[in-house]
């Protein structure tokens, strides 16, 4: 059950409630909320109570997440009735663990049960399956925005965007910032943090405790700063902030480096009330003394974690303490996950009664619940054939963000998909804008982009993304997938990997997610769904050609030894671009490679024993030529690639070696979980290597990883000569 824990002193004054706005007397007294109707779960679970504090000097504000998250993924599902596809999967996947954890957070006290002792019972208050009745339910909505206190332009300006009721991280916080409260708030990606600042600092602004001490006027300085760590961010929250600011007459400005400073500085001289910036630029602007920050309302920090990865700590700590009387200013910071400086910063710059609503706390799911996190083996070599396979299957028609760890890679991958378009840190800012806009747009489908995307970045229609090897760490996971599924709609993320899965793990562990493991779409299959389309495609073709064809089909009928069927068959290829189809082997993803298992009666301990074994009855060169050998979990067995026309070869040898078996597998077995390295998916030698141990590895890099003694580089069809080597 979505149960909204709020702890003293907590005004959570939801309007209808005003009157009635329960008093909270003492620290042990704890005003909960549950927003849920489910009472199917509600009678299952057993849970404690949850604690205010939790052991911080401030208040929390706890919320038994999933539940509220199922809510909302229901609410949107019934409203969503064209991406109904992926999401009954999504629930039935994360279904355990929601109930698993929701227990954690003890039974809530139910808003609806107070509500109904207060005579308003709304029993149907979240009860979405009837989708005629919508826009009743939207007003009956349990954080219908008529239960807030926004202000009727704000209101009118939300509903323009079709809002007409809050997300849990903002009903949650709305009133404690209003209220003038510092808060710490984290939620799961694409839950709509951003508009839970947005909006009460503009109705602080405008109606609320800091209208009155703002300053205004010509020349005024900014009442509100919020940084963020990229440019393509400040932009998209400074989208926000001037939406609905304008609406309520306040004035804001994007201020970011790599832009001429006097346009900057004029903007500043006439006065804002909000900037939205990055933290090098507000750092040049104090240098040079065009902006003052001393009589600032409001200080956000957005996507701080990141802020801290790019190195802008000493720069964030310099800003926030420009602020005159700090005991005036609120300082707000948000994200989809926290770091330990955030600990740090607390203590120094949040007052001791901060509080912290946090939507993900000790759940176990720390990644975005309404995506669905799969896992694909695939070397390096094959990425670029694997990849536009992926697209067809999984992204819905809609558009696709890849994510490679190097620039170069970014670059040569988008320069061989169709549709495709670079987006990394070598870019020109202006390109980079250029880049997003067309993209959000919707003019060209896929974005391959570095980890610059990997943050905040809210396009609608991104319905795949695919992550080209695992992240350096656990948070990265959860913000390139959460480039997909955003505001409770579903979305598909796939990351690409080594099969030796030490990584997978870690991350399955760290972020709770539960992947599902898939192998490379098969060609054939691919061709099936490409056959039906080029049927279709014929189907609707005129009449009108026929007299000009009909000859040169009579023709081949009566030359071909093959049937009408298998002649259309052959028709239909050539229409949907194929000349001939190629297998995928399980382990590398590799097209015309097989996956073979070898044992030989004993264990086998390492990858030079296996080759050893090999090289009793195979030619050296073809024992080089194996791809990918990873040992087995079970320590019998090592698995390999083999080129299909070596395939009779190997399976012919064998016999001559005795004790050796090598089987074709049609389900990669569980492999060791070797070398679990300096960061995900790297470091250290063996594991899914080559004899040698360290060489060899993809583009050269550092530590070990997916490797090949060949360099692997792309070394068939159109992607001869190319390296999308991993950076391990
Ligand atoms: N109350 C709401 N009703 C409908 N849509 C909303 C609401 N609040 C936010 N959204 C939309 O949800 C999307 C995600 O919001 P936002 O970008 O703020 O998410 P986030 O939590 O900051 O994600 P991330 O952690 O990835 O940065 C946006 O498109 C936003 O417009």
């Amino acid at each position: 059950m979505p149960a909204l824990a709020v702890s003293e002193k907590f005004s959570s004054t939801l309007k209808d409630d005003k009157k009635k706005k329960v008093k909270i007397a003492d620290a042990e007294e704890t005003l909960q909320f549950d927003s849920s109707m489910e009472k199917k779960s509600r009678k299952e679970k057993k849970s404690k109570k949850v604690k205010a504090g939790s052991g911080s000097e401030s208040e929390d504000l706890k919320v038994n997440s999933n539940d509220s998250e199922q809510q909302w993924l229901e609410m949107k599902k019934s409203k969503k009735k064209d991406k109904k596809r992926n999401a009954a999967e999504i629930d039935g996947d994360h279904e355990e663990e929601r109930s698993e954890t929701s227990s954690e957070l003890g039974e809530p006290v139910n808003l609806m049960k107070m509500d109904e002792k207060k005579g308003k019972k709304k029993a149907k208050l979240m009860d979405v399956s009837d989708d005629n009745n919508e826009e009743e339910k939207e007003e009956e909505h349990l954080y219908a925005l008529e239960k807030f206190r926004l202000s009727e332009k704000l209101r009118d300006a939300l509903k323009e965007k079709g809002i007409t009721y809050l997300f849990p991280i903002q009903a949650m916080t709305f009133n404690t910032i209003l209220d003038g409260f510092d808060m710490v708030g984290r939620a799961r990606t694409g839950q709509g943090k951003t508009l839970a600042f947005v909006l009460p600092i503009l109705e602080s602004l405008t109606n609320g405790p800091a209208k009155g001490s703002r300053s205004t006027g010509y020349g005024r300085p900014p009442s509100v700063l919020v940084l963020l760590p990229t440019r393509e961010l400040a932009m998209q929250v400074f989208k926000d902030f001037e939406f609905y600011g304008g609406a309520l007459g306040l004035k804001s400005c994007c201020l970011y480096g790599q832009t001429p400073y006097q346009q900057q500085k004029v903007q500043l001289q006439r006065g804002v009330d909000i900037v939205v910036a990055t933290p090098g630029r507000i750092k040049d602007l104090l240098q040079k003394e065009y902006i003052d920050l001393s009589s600032l309302k409001f200080r956000v920090l957005d996507e701080a974690d990141e802020m801290l990865n790019m190195g802008f700590v000493e720069d964030v700590e310099l800003i926030l303490g420009k602020v005159q009387d700090a005991s005036k200013v609120q300082t707000l910071l948000f994200s989809a996950t926290m770091p330990d400086w955030v600990k740090h910063i607390s203590s120094r710059f949040f007052k001791p009664d901060k509080k912290t609503a946090d939507l993900v706390g000790n759940e176990k799911m720390k990644a975005s619940a309404s995506v669905r996190h799969i896992v694909l083996p695939c070397s390096g070599s094959a990425l670029s054939q694997v990849i536009p396979d992926i697209i067809r299957c999984y992204s819905s028609g809609g558009q696709t963000i890849i994510f490679t760890e190097r620039k170069e890679s970014a670059s040569e991958l988008s320069s061989i998909l169709p549709g495709a378009r670079p987006l990394h840190g070598d870019i020109q800012q202006s390109q980079r804008e250029v880049t997003i806009a067309a993209f959000r747009s919707g003019k060209f489908t896929t974005l391959v982009a570095t980890n610059v995307a990997a943050r905040g970045l809210d396009i609608d229609n991104v319905q795949l993304v695919i992550q080209c090897e695992p992240p350096r760490d656990v948070e990265q996971y959860i913000h390139r997938s959460g480039r997909t599924g955003r505001a409770g709609n579903s979305g598909v993320s796939v990351m690409l990997y080594d099969p030796r899965r030490a990584h997978i793990s870690k991350i399955e562990r760290e972020c709770g997610v539960k992947f599902e493991h898939i192998s490379a779409p098969q060609p054939a299959d691919i061709a099936r769904f490409a056959g039906a389309e080029a049927a279709e495609n014929i189907s609707q073709i005129s009449d009108s050609v026929i007299p000009a064809f009909k000859a040169a089909a009579e023709e081949l009928l009566n030359k071909s030894d093959l049937s009408p069927v298998e002649l259309l068959a052959k028709a239909l290829a050539k229409a949907a671009g194929y000349t001939e189809i190629k297998s995928r082997s399980l382990l590398t993803s590799m097209e015309n490679h097989v996956t073979v298992q070898l044992e030989c009666g004993r264990p086998i301990y390492t990858p030079s024993f296996a080759y050893s074994v090999l090289r009793r009855f195979l030619p050296e060169d073809k024992v080089e030529s194996i791809k990918g050998l990873a040992l087995t979990a079970d320590g019998n067995g090592a698995v390999f690639d083999v080129a299909s026309e070596d395939l009779d070869l190997f399976l012919k040898g064998q016999r001559s070696a005795g004790g050796v078996s090598l089987d074709v597998v049609t389900k990669l077995p569980q492999l060791q979980e070797r070398d679990q390295g300096r960061r995900f998916g790297g470091g250290g030698r063996g594991g899914f290597s080559d004899r040698r141990g360290g060489g060899g590895r993809f583009s050269g890099g550092r530590g070990g990883g997916f490797s090949d003694r060949r360099n692997d580089r792309f070394s068939r069809g159109q992607s001869a000569g190319r390296n999308f080597g991993r950076k391990w």
